[in-house]
């Protein structure tokens, strides 16, 4: 028997009324990300990318159709999300563009503090913040603040938050953004180790071509529809 995907959206749609016309962010989009998957989604301003995240990440309802996490139906149309807080925490960690740490708490403390939340103890929440952030080359910077870190360290510290709970499922809107290319490469290239080794599905919004060779499928949109999706790593020509 094959497995369900971790992730499954079934022709999300999301519309959004804007004076009397109807703005349509997302337009009936399919999505399955299997279990070790990498999946980058990318597409001009506007097609709807971040939309569809906040959909397969449970934080918004979709209007039309619905999202399967491995196999069980857990969003649809017109459904209330609040039931799902708890659901979302233990299973789907979230990186976005900043890092958004909480600035008067160390990176460990900051990375603990997901865990705690979700009632576990201090003490192992922290040694395991630590153990963390060591896995991601930041050992070293574990009882730092956020201000003491390149924007690459604190997004690093922002992904090993994101794991804190073991997620199946890991999204990240443009993670990269605000790092320079090497620094970008060096976040998707974790988030392709954590694939690989702990067989999460991971979909990343990107629109930075120079890391495409490390993903798995590429999603494009436009428009609130899928206009192309490609499997296998991109390999970029050299120059
Ligand atoms: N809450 C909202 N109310 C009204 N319109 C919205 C809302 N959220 C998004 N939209 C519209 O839906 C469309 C898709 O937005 P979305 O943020 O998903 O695009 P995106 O591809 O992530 O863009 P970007 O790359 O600029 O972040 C846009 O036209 C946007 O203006």
């Amino acid at each position: 028997m094959t497995a369900a995907p971790i992730l499954s959206v079934r022709e999300a749609a999301r519309h959004y009324r804007s004076g009397d016309s109807i703005v349509k962010a997302l337009d009936g989009v399919s999505l399955d990300v299997n279990a070790g998957e990498l999946v980058a989604i990318l597409g001009p301003s506007g097609s709807g990318k971040s939309t569809l995240l906040l959909i397969a990440g449970l934080l918004e309802p979709p209007t039309e159709g619905e999202v399967r996490i491995r196999g069980t139906l857990v969003s649809k149309a017109g459904e209330e999300l609040g039931r799902l807080r708890d659901f979302r925490r233990r299973n789907i960690g979230f990186v976005f563009q900043k890092a958004n740490l909480i600035p008067f708490l160390t990176a460990s403390e900051n990375v603990a503090l997901a865990m705690e939340i979700d009632d576990v103890p201090a003490r192992d929440a922290r040694r395991h913040a630590e153990r963390l952030l060591a896995g991601l080359g930041l050992g070293h910077r574990a009882g730092n603040r956020p201000t003491k870190l390149s924007g690459g360290e604190q997004q690093r510290v922002a992904i090993a938050r994101a794991l804190a709970n073991d997620p199946t499922l890991i999204l990240a809107d443009e993670p990269t953004a605000a790092l320079d290319g090497a620094r970008g490469r060096q976040v998707i290239a974790l988030f392709r180790q954590i694939a690989d080794t702990r067989g999460a599905g991971i979909v990343v919004v990107t629109h930075d071509p120079r890391s495409l060779d490390l993903f798995d499928r590429t999603i494009e949109l436009t428009d609130g529809r899928v206009i192309g999706e490609r499997s296998g790593p991109v390999r970029i020509p050299a120059r």
